[in-house]
């Protein structure tokens, strides 16, 4: 489905991204004009202070940029109020960081409802949806009672991802979701990253890892706050062969990664 994925998800104009340290002034986003695409596996790479979380929290509504637009499906969100914007967000974005914060007081698979009920009327049909998607990440009903504090990393990242999925999001913004985890958690979590994506998922996410951006079939290269490469790759898939992965280690050693 990857290969041919050519449906406008979102775009941005003239992007740009400021802060301000006291009297100097930090341009970390600069002009930036990108076209995003519904079913890619977006991975935004990109050495250390390039701008690559700052980039994410600006198309996603999150945080509003200094200049220029992003259009989500044609909507300018960056005219929206901030009511209106954590509407938006709720209702079509799913978000994944490095730290999960799961609810201390509630269970997993109250966590994930209480995502579900603020936009989900069929409250039986949610929690049929949020158990269904639970047992596909591998956490079982002996799992939804327990508290985040009972579970492992791993576990607490794959709820996370479920509730960051339960509403049906058109995009889902991914911070470093493996960063916190050890090796095997961390395939865990790209394993399901993956397989939501094979199903029409249009993910973006931040990453350092070669291994971890391998599951992309887009690639862009952020320096200085502009995208300086964009590698297109085949879909991932388990077996495939050390081209792809040579593919995109060529394209980060070109660009000084
Ligand atoms: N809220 C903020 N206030 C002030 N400066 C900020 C803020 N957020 C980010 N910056 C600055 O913007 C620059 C880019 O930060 P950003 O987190 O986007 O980079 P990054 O590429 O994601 O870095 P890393 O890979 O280290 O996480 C950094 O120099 C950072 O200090």
């Amino acid at each position: 489905m990857n290969e041919v994925n050519n449906k406008v998800l979102m775009q941005t104009h003239k992007l740009g991204k400021t802060f301000s340290h006291g009297g100097t002034q930090q341009h970390v986003l600069k002009n930036l004009d990108l076209t995003l695409y519904h079913g890619d596996f977006t991975i935004i790479m990109g050495s250390s202070g390039s701008g690559k979380s700052t980039l994410l929290y600006a198309i996603s509504g999150m945080d509003k940029p200094t200049l220029g637009e992003v259009l989500f499906e044609g909507q300018d969100i960056t005219a929206m109020s901030n009511d209106q914007l954590a509407i938006f967000r709720r209702k079509n974005c799913g978000f994944v960081f490095q730290q999960i914060h799961l609810l201390d007081s509630m269970s997993v698979l109250d966590n994930v409802l209480s995502s579900a009920f603020l936009v989900q009327k069929d409250r039986a049909g949610a929690v049929e949806k949020a158990k269904k998607l639970l047992l596909d990440v591998g956490l079982d009903d002996s799992i939804w009672g327990k508290f985040p504090a009972q579970i492992s990393g791993g576990e607490a990242q794959r709820a996370g991802i479920i509730r960051a999925l339960i509403n049906s999001p058109k995009a889902v913004f991914a911070d470093e979701p493996t960063g916190a985890l050890n090796s095997s958690a961390g395939l865990g979590v790209l394993r399901v990253l993956t397989e939501v994506n094979k199903q029409g998922q249009s993910i973006i996410m931040v990453t350092h890892d070669l291994k971890t951006a391998l599951r992309g079939n887009r690639i862009l290269y952020l320096q200085d706050g502009v995208v300086i490469g964009d590698l297109r790759l085949s879909p991932y898939s388990e077996d495939s062969g050390p081209e792809r992965q040579q593919q995109l280690q060529s394209f980060l050693t070109e660009l000084g990664w």
